[in-house]
């Protein structure tokens, strides 16, 4: 069985679909599940993707839930790890890459591993190190914004550096095409680091343990690298590296639409997503939160939203209704000493609004925002998603069971999909 702990919820279905898609049984628990809790035994699945919220907590608090969820895993029988972070490599100096994949490193026994974020299909490539959004350098890309992860750095080896104890050693897409890959990973595994076919030099020699950082532009380079690292207990990457992996053959899953009301709740402030609400505007009833009134009276502000909620349900029962935190970048409120931060406000309306929209009879959401859809689904207390329908790159409906509920829930990436994402999923449930 493959184990994979994801450091947010959007990121483990984007992981769980990349996997369903290459035939793998695959389970998405929240959290660390207690074996009695999965519905599906391990036996049953091919794959096990735990869900961590683990992306900005303190990185201790990150690397203990870490290895509890890889202590859990190999109980399970996973015989290989996946750690999948952002393929923007969302983190800070702090981490939590870096001791995320120095605990788990260590915990393995491995000195080898790979750092892997590409995603060419949702439009991230690594060159010579160097992390591209659409072809824009990281640093230079809208990620810079991030409210929690400003990435304002593109250097993939230097990113991870700054957080790891590792030595990183980065390699050239010249070895990955010329298929020496394999032979370049056991000469740093015996230590040789000085390897005549690698173009760049460690970073770093910290412990024992050795991050090779892959270059990678395309699709067939994620299947060479997979292909390369099939025996190395430990990998690490966005879900792109799921690409060259292959289950059994397991037919994917299809959810069905459920009738009644629909919500869209946005945390993000990514690009993506405030393109898609400008998009969604024109189409649906929609609300900014205030982040005023819910400091001033927040119980009274969520009610609010409720009964307009309702009243927009009561009118049109096809139309979802958007709930959104960020319509232009000068909505982010930077946090400020002696008060809430406003991202946990938003955290905590919008599960708030989560719980109260189920109890009004939605059982279908879309949640764009991997914070955000980390305390919805929290919130919603599901504890286990089955992956349905892919509705775009790294964005997929899932179904789980909340409080007795069974719901629809699209748990997407601030920065991925379509402009018409939020009006358009829908059609992609039958
Ligand atoms: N107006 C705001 N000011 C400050 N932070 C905000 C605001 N609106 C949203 N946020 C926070 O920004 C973070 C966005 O992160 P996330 O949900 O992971 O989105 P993304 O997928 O785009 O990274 C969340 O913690 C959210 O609460
Ligand atoms: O790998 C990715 O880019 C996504 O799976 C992901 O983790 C994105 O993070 P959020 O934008 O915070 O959802």
């Amino acid at each position: 069985m493959l184990g994979a702990l994801a450091d947010d919820f959007t990121g483990a279905t984007d992981l769980a679909m990349a996997l369903v898609a290459r035939g793998f049984r695959t389970v998405v628990s929240i959290g660390v599940p207690s074996h009695e809790r999965l519905t599906v035994l391990p036996e049953q699945a091919d794959a096990v993707v735990i869900a961590l919220k683990t992306r900005t907590i303190e990185p201790s608090a990150a690397v203990a839930a870490s290895r509890t969820a890889l202590r859990a895993l190999r109980r399970m029988g996973a015989t290989r790890i996946y750690d999948k972070y952002c393929s923007t490599f969302d983190s800070t100096p702090a981490g939590n890459i870096g001791p995320i994949l120095d605990a788990l490193a260590s915990d393995l026994g491995t000195s080898l591993t790979v750092v892997v974020p590409s995603f060419p299909a949702a439009g991230r490539t690594v060159v010579d190190g160097q992390l591209y959004v659409h072809g824009t350098p990281l640093g230079e890309s809208p990620m810079r914004h991030h409210p929690l992860t400003p990435m304002t750095d593109s250097d993939v080896p230097r990113l991870l550096a700054a957080q790891s104890t590792a030595s990183v050693v980065q390699v050239g897409l010249g070895t990955v095409r010329s298929g020496g890959l394999r032979e370049a990973l056991e000469s740093l595994r015996s230590e040789s680091l000085r390897s005549e076919s690698l173009r760049s030099e460690s970073l770093r020699r910290g412990d024992e343990v050795v991050a090779v950082v892959v270059d990678a532009q395309s699709e067939d380079d994620l299947v060479t690298i997979a292909a390369a690292t099939a025996d190395l207990p430990l990998i690490t990457g966005g879900s792109g590296l799921a690409l060259g992996l292959s289950g059994p053959g397991a037919p994917p899953v299809r959810l069905s639409a459920h009738g009644g009301p629909k919500a869209v709740l946005a945390g993000s402030a990514s690009a993506a997503t405030r393109g898609q609400i400008a998009h969604a505007q024109a189409l649906m009833p929609h609300r900014r939160l205030d982040i005023a009134a819910l400091r001033a009276d927040f119980e009274g502000a969520v009610a609010g939203l409720r009964t307009w909620a309702v009243r927009e349900w009561q009118q049109d029962s096809e139309k979802p209704v958007l709930v959104y935190a960020v319509g232009e970048l000068s909505d982010v409120q930077p946090a400020a000493a002696g008060e809430v931060p406003a991202s946990d406000l938003v955290e905590q309306a919008l599960s708030r609004l989560a719980s109260e929209f189920a109890d009004a009879g939605c059982r279908q959401m879309i949640v764009a925002g991997g914070e955000t859809s980390g305390a919805v689904v929290s919130a919603l207390n599901v504890r286990e998603l089955v992956i349905g329908q892919p509705v775009a790159a790294g964005v997929t409906w899932a179904q789980g069971d909340s409080r007795g509920r069974v719901m629809n829930l699209l748990l997407k990436s601030g920065n991925f999909g379509d402009e018409d994402l939020m009006s358009g999923a829908w059609t992609v449930l039958s």
